[in-house]
């Protein structure tokens, strides 16, 4: 796990070896102690290199090894022997240098990184801090600021940032290794006291106490109700105000508190989540390993409204040649303006010459004749959409897959309109498309596991967590969104006020509650959706029940009075003006829902946040139990991750279906047994039959639902 090498006569080199990223398991660390141990006390050795096998350093502690009882040896002792020895002990940084990793570099007198390499302290991002000494050295490195903005947020940075953080000593664009053993034999028997980082001073700031109260309240507002954040904060204040060695003791207790955290759970899971969601399976049985994906150089969007000018920019990023089509010239200039602009703005941030020259426009569908794949994201009309599908077919060369941007119909029926439905899938993108990370992948009936590959590789090219999912109404993020927003509703009718239920969502983790969120987007656009969905009928406007099922219709009657929210600056909030984001409760909507009871003889009684939690978050959750049960998701971390990525679920807590464990299976069961037979009208309550079964089965961890599920399936 870590082997040593005598080279150029005098330098002992160490290099990890645990891939595929050289985390720092038992075994490696107990390498690092036994060949560390063995270069300190052979003569021969006078400096020693530490590098990484592969090409990358050390991505850190091993993830895995969290949740299970630790052993093997600590690795402070070893950092402290390597800080204390007359040795000089030079780190090679290649690939990554990451969490542990960067902080066994920092406890080495020397630090060489190559020109590719990334460094950072992610551990806040797994609900931890850097417990390795690394919350003390840091600061006291590169000065408090620099030092909290790495910490709190896990930011990996490059090389050149970091010499110009003063985090490495030099950058070299050839072989690392052989510049380390160079450089640490041209410092072989030199002083080392200036190369020992814990007997830094932590650089003086004036006015510390106000500085990280300042600190303290960004953090905490940023965080979400996220612990690790705010301990990182107090790790670097303590480096700021003690001795190193009680810096040491606070880091510690620290990291003992978050450790065992729910969060650091949570966190973890969703951490090995994105990356099992990469692995996909169909229920064919047609999965990630064993279909190839098709080659794609040149794409094509049809329609240029905003959803299609956020997904021209990702794919130009991801540097694929686009053809962006909008037969509106008025939409067609705009369009060209508002995507050049998005573009050259990404590649001034980045330093790098904006990717323009990749995209043609036209008006003409007939443009998009040689594309290797086509993302249709015209205006959601079922109609249109029906037309652009028939058109691409016609149109577009042999082989070409077919791509919908909808999110709310049904792929079955667009490929149906084509020559060659197996090579339809849907791509639900969410605004800003060149922004959000979460890529919905819906496969239809008769969609190729080719065509799922495809498009698959392609999201992960724009750098989207891509997630296969099923072809169901709402695929799995809007339909499991409907139950959720259909009980804040019925909420407002009971008693309880938008601000209420937005801030015990806001309380939860979410960045906005679901009417801050709709007056955002716009109220109108799941008016529009509602109104398809659920015609006014005989009885009314105003109707409550609806194909004999309870029926809110305080969103269509928000909107009638031309209420869509901040971009008309009233929707459940009123706003200063038009587009502005000040959200402030409104007394005309305390009004409405008032006078909304009365002529319905609703009595409105006091509603607590629990409440709201329970009925909004359960509902949503029991909906995600039937679409494992439908097979339309393939595992817990697939729903999951489209809440974390695409609905703003709070990381902290994993995911609704992560979240249901965590809250007890049993308990969920129990609550909504509960409210169902409060609202015998509402079926979204009635507990789904997956939820009880695992429940029978004595509520496995969420890593074994699966089973669960397998066994329903070949029982049917
Ligand atoms: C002790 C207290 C203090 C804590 C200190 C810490 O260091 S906390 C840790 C702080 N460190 C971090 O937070 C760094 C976390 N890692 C990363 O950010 C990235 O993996 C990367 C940038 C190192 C490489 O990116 P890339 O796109 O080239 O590759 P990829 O991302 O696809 O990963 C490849 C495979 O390696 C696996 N794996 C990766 N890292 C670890 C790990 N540490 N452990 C275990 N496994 C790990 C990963 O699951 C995947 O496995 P799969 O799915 O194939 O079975």
């Amino acid at each position: 796990m870590a082997q040593f090498t005598l080279v150029s006569g005098s330098v002992g080199l160490i290099t990890l070896q645990n891939p595929p990223v050289n985390a720092l398991s038992a075994a490696t660390r107990q390498g690092i102690v036994d060949m560390m141990n063995k270069a300190l006390n052979d003569p021969e050795v006078k400096s020693v290199v530490v590098c990484g096998q592969n090409r990358i350093f050390c991505g850190g502690a091993d993830i895995k090894e969290f949740g299970t009882k630790i052993s093997g040896p600590p690795l402070i002792p070893t950092i402290h022997t390597i800080e204390a020895t007359n040795k000089p002990v030079v780190a090679a940084i290649e690939g990554s240098a990451l969490g542990g990793g960067l902080e066994l570099a920092l406890g080495c007198h020397y630090r060489i990184a190559h020109s590719k390499a990334r460094l950072g302290l992610p551990e806040v991002t797994l609900g931890l801090l850097p417990a390795i000494g690394g919350s003390q050295r840091l600061p006291r490195l590169i000065g408090v600021p620099a030092a909290i903005e790495l910490i709190t947020t896990g930011r990996h940075i490059t090389a050149a940032e970091a010499l110009q953080l003063g985090l490495v000593d030099h950058v070299t664009r050839s072989s690392t290794v052989d510049e380390a053993i160079k450089f640490a034999q041209s410092v072989e028997g030199k002083s080392l006291d200036s190369r020992r980082i814990s007997n830094y001073p932590c650089p003086h700031l004036p006015d510390l106490d106000a500085v990280f109260e300042g600190v303290m309240q960004e953090v905490r507002q940023k965080a979400h109700g996220a612990i690790a954040p705010i301990a990182c904060v107090q790790a670097v204040r303590a480096a700021a105000t003690l001795p190193y060695l009680e810096g040491m003791e606070i880091e510690r207790q620290l990291m003992e508190t978050l450790f065992t955290s729910s969060q650091a759970r949570a966190l973890q899971y969703t951490f090995f989540a994105q990356r099992a969601v990469s692995r996909w399976s169909m229920p064919s049985g047609a999965r990630w390993d064993t279909s190839m994906p098709k080659p794609v150089h040149k794409a094509a969007v049809i329609g240029l409204g905003t959803m299609g000018r956020g997904i021209t920019v990702a794919l130009a990023q991801a540097g694929l040649s686009v053809v962006a089509v909008e037969t509106q010239e008025k939409q067609l200039k705009e369009a060209k303006l508002v995507v050049s602009g998005i573009l050259e703005r990404a590649a001034q941030r980045r330093g790098m010459a904006p990717t323009l020259a990749k995209i043609t426009y036209s008006h003409d569908i007939r443009a998009v004749a040689d594309v290797d794949l086509v993302i249709e994201a015209v205006f959601e009309d079922e109609a249109l959409k029906e037309k652009v599908f028939q058109q691409l077919s016609a149109v577009c060369k042999p082989g070409t897959f077919l791509c919908t941007n909808t999110s709310s119909l049904d792929v079955d029926h667009l490929a149906s309109l084509t020559h060659n439905p197996e090579l339809v899938v849907g791509m639900h993108f969410f605004a800003p498309a060149h922004v959000m990370k979460l890529l919905e992948v819906v496969y239809g009936s008769k969609s190729s596991p080719e065509a799922l590959a495809t498009v698959m590789q392609l999201g992960k090219r724009m750098g989207k967590v891509s997630v296969a999912v099923g072809n169901c109404w709402g695929f799995v993020g809007n339909r499991m969104l409907k139950p959720y927003m259909e009980q804040a509703f019925y909420l407002l009718e009971e008693g309880a006020t938008p601000e209420l239920v937005d801030q015990a969502l806001v309380e939860f983790g979410f960045p906005m509650g679901v009417f801050r969120m709709s007056d955002l987007s716009g109220t109108d656009v799941y008016w529009k959706i509602r109104k398809e969905a659920e015609p006014v009928g005989a009885s009314g406007q105003e109707a409550r029940v609806r194909k004999g099922l309870r029926y809110s219709p305080l969103g269509d009657l928000l909107c009638e009075q031309g209420r869509f929210g901040q971009k008309t600056g009233q929707g459940w909030y009123q706003y200063d003006k038009p587009g502005s984001r000040v959200a402030r409760p409104d007394p005309w909507v305390h009004n409405f829902l008032e006078e909304y009871r009365a002529r319905h003889g609703l009595v409105a009684r006091r509603i607590d946040h629990a409440e709201v939690l329970e009925r909004c978050l359960y509902s949503l959750i029991n909906e995600g139990f039937r679409i494992l049960e439908e097979g339309i998701a393939a595992g817990p971390e697939d729903i999951d991750m489209i809440y974390v990525f695409g609905y703003g679920w709070p990381k902290h807590r994993g995911g609704p279906m992560f979240y249901a464990s965590m809250v007890g299976l049993a308990k969920i069961l129990e609550r909504l047994e509960h409210y169902h037979r409060a609202h015998p009208d509402v079926p979204f309550m009635q507990p789904c039959s997956l939820l009880r079964k695992l429940v029978t089965c004595g509520s496995p961890p969420v890593h074994k639902w699966k089973d669960v599920i397998k066994k329903i399936h070949s029982q049917l």
